[in-house]
C-alpha cells in the first residue's frame, strides 16, 4: 500500500476550546489510483494533505508512505521522504522567481536526482508551456503558472501526488482540459493522486472519491 493513513486526529487552538477538526481519519491508496476529497470549506481537507505531506505533525494517528510510518520521524529524514516520493501540487503555485520557466519545471526532478529531459520535453509539450519555457514566473499569467507548478510536480515522477485544488485559478473548460492532463500525465508517470477539489465534476473523473466530514472519512 502506497499511503495508509490510520485514525489520524489533528486539533488547533480555539477560544475557549480546542476545535477538532480531524476526528479519526483513515484512509488507503494504492500505486497508480487517484482519489478525489471533497468536503465542505473548512472541514479540513487542507489539513489533511498537509499531515500527509508532512508538513505539520498530527496529535494522534499514523500516516505511511510506502511502508514508512512518517509522523515520528525526525524533520530531515521527513523532508529527503518528501523530495523523493511526494510531490505538492498547492494553491499558491510557489515557482520560483528567479528561474525561468523551463528551470522551474526541472527543479523538483534535479532535487530528487530523477531529471529526465524527454519526459519533461513531453510534460512542456502536453501542457502548453513549449512556448514559455523562457520566461520568468512574473511574465506568466495565473493559469499559466498553474500549469508549471503542475508540470514541475510531474516531472519528477513521484510516487504520491497531494493536490489542493490543482486547477482552482482556471475557469471552468481550461479546469476541465488542464486536469484531463494532469489525469493522464500522472496515470503515464505512474503516480498515485491524491486531490482536493470543490466540484463534483472533476470529482468524477477520479477512480475514487472520498468525502470529509464532521472530521471524519465516512
Ligand atoms: N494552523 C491553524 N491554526 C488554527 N486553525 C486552523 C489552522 N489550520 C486550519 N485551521 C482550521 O481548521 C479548519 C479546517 O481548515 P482546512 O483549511 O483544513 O479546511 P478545508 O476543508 O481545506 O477548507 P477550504 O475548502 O475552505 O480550503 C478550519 O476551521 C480552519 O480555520
Amino acid at each position: 500500500m502506497l499511503l495508509d493513513i490510520r485514525d489520524l486526529r489533528k486539533s488547533f487552538p480555539g477560544d475557549p476550546d480546542p476545535v477538532t477538526v480531524l476526528d479519526g481519519v483513515s484512509l488507503a491508496l494504492d500505486t497508480g489510483e487517484t482519489l478525489a476529497l471533497t468536503g465542505e470549506s473548512g472541514s479540513g481537507k487542507s489539513t489533511l494533505l498537509t499531515l500527509i505531506a508532512g508538513l505539520d505533525r498530527p496529535d494522534a494517528g499514523q500516516v505511511r508512505i510506502n511502508g514508512t510510518e512518517i509522523t515520528t520521524l525526525r524533520d530531515r529524514a521527513l523532508a529527503a521522504l518528501r523530495r523523493d516520493t511526494v510531490g505538492l501540487v498547492f494553491q499558491q503555485f510557489n515557482l520560483i522567481p528567479s528561474l525561468t520557466c523551463g528551470q522551474n519545471l526541472s527543479f523538483h526532478a534535479r532535487l530528487a536526482g530523477r531529471e529526465d529531459r524527454d519526459w519533461q520535453d513531453r510534460i512542456a509539450a502536453r501542457l502548453g508551456l513549449a512556448p514559455l519555457l523562457d520566461r520568468y514566473p512574473e511574465q506568466l499569467s495565473g493559469g499559466q503558472q498553474q500549469r508549471v507548478a503542475i508540470g514541475r510536480t510531474l516531472a519528477a515522477r513521484p510516487a504520491l501526488i497531494l493536490a489542493d485544488e490543482p486547477t482552482g485559478n482556471l475557469d471552468e473548460d481550461s479546469s476541465e482540459a488542464v486536469l484531463q492532463l494532469f489525469l493522464d500525465l500522472s496515470r503515464d508517470s505512474g503516480a498515485a493522486l491524491l486531490m482536493v477539489t470543490h466540484s463534483q465534476a472533476l470529482a468524477a473523473r477520479l477512480i475514487r472519491r472520498a468525502h470529509l466530514s464532521h472530521g471524519t472519512i465516512g
